[in-house]
């Protein structure tokens, strides 16, 4: 019997609706030459039904999303909308209704792509960002709005149960690969909340046994991944240090745009997210250039979260060949087109599995 996974594709916005849909067929193809199907429940949801229905996903949109087996989310946000509304109005409420509390990112110079600084030829790095506090909270408020004694106060929220479950899956991912794991930190300025992470994660990490770890101020380690990206390896970071550092690193790769992310609820209770780094790029939405190698390989991390490995790998080295052939998209100094590139990686795909 064939095995058929259900997973809800929401594209949202700008360049999502154009990654997504190419991720999408080239996940069909490595289904089918590996002999499994994905059934693709597509929500129209974000901004366009924001402004028709005042909500960018239905009132029961969590409830429907809870039976598949997983979510390949493009991304959200629009000019003309608060960004916070795009936000919390979906990608959020969907991370932490899931409890997908670990925002996994890995990074490396793919092939072909050429190195933006010296020592990032030797970059393979993964970011662990805590997913679900930190400084991302509802806990604040604003008051005294468009007088002088307007304000906003904003709390951040960390808990021992948040950053030590994150820390160990850092943790365990580290033993896995180098044994080495950098802790974001910023315990110098940030008086309580980051000496209170400091004391988890070591406390955490040192459950784990061999693991080397390193804590970094924030500020050094955004100069380190420049100077020196070959000495990262896994970094666990809260949410919001996690979300610039994985930019910042994505960058140093060559561009945002080859960047993945998977949202994870590692007890699987619930399904995780599968996504970009980017956003919706709305300088080069429509254009029909937006280079979907990020949304490809967070599709390869979907498949591997499946249980789908061979199929992830196929389609990882497939956009590896592509890149590596020169079928390259403007923000790597190409001339392909999303759909040129998606084409060549098809074609990649199929000669593989000849
Ligand atoms: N997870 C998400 O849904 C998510 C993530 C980040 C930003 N956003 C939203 O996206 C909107 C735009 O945000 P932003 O401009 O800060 O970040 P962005 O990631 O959308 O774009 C930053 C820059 O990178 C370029 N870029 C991004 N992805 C690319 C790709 N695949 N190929 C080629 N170039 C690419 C863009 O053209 C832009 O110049 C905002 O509304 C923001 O809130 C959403
Ligand atoms: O989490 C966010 O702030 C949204 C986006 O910037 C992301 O990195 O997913
Ligand atoms: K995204
Ligand atoms: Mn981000």
């Amino acid at each position: 019997m064939t095995t058929v996974y259900t997973v809800d594709s929401i594209p949202g916005d700008g360049i999502g609706r154009e990654v997504v849909p190419a991720a999408i067929r080239c996940i069909d193809e490595v289904a089918r030459i590996e002999g499994f199907e994905v059934t693709w429940r597509e929500r129209d949801w974000g901004s366009d039904r924001y402004l028709a229905d005042g909500a960018m996903m239905p009132a029961d949109g969590i409830d429907q999303l809870a039976d598949g087996d997983g979510i390949f989310l493009g991304a959200v946000g629009q000019p003309g909308i608060p960004d916070h509304v795009t936000l919390w109005g979906l990608l959020i409420p969907i991370r932490r209704s899931f409890m997908q509390y670990v925002n996994l990112r890995p990074v490396r110079l793919l092939p072909g792509v050429e190195a933006r600084v010296s020592g990032a030829e030797k970059l393979d790095a993964v970011v662990v960002r805590e997913n679900v506090e930190g400084e991302y909270s509802e806990i604040g408020g604003r008051a005294y709005d468009g007088r002088p004694e307007g304000m906003a106060i904003q709390q951040s929220v960390f808990t021992h149960a948040g950053v030590s479950r994150v820390a160990e899956f850092a943790a365990d991912l580290a033993v896995r690969r180098s044994g080495r794991l950098i802790s974001a930190t910023k315990s110098n300025g940030i008086l309580h909340a980051m000496p209170f992470w400091d004391e988890v994660v070591e406390e955490t990490v040192s459950r784990s046994g061999t693991v080397e770890l390193e804590s970094v101020l924030i500020d050094a380690l955004a100069a380190r991944v420049v100077l020196r990206p070959d000495s990262i390896d896994v970094i666990v970071a809260s949410n919001l240090f996690g979300d610039i550092l994985s930019d910042l690193l994505a960058a140093v790769a060559g561009s945002i745009g080859v960047a993945p992310s998977a949202n994870l609820n590692p007890p699987r209770e619930h399904p995780s997210m599968f996504e970009p780094v980017h956003g919706s790029a709305p300088d080069i939405a429509g254009k029909g250039i937006a280079n979907p190698v990020g949304q490809m390989w967070a599709g390869a991390l979907m498949l591997e979260h499946l249980g789908e490995e061979q199929a992830a790998k196929r389609l990882v080295i497939a956009f590896e060949a592509a890149l590596a052939d020169g079928i390259r998209t403007a923000d790597l100094a190409g001339t392909a087109s999303t759909l040129d590139f998606t084409e060549a990686v098809i074609e990649r795909l199929r000669s593989a599995a000849r």
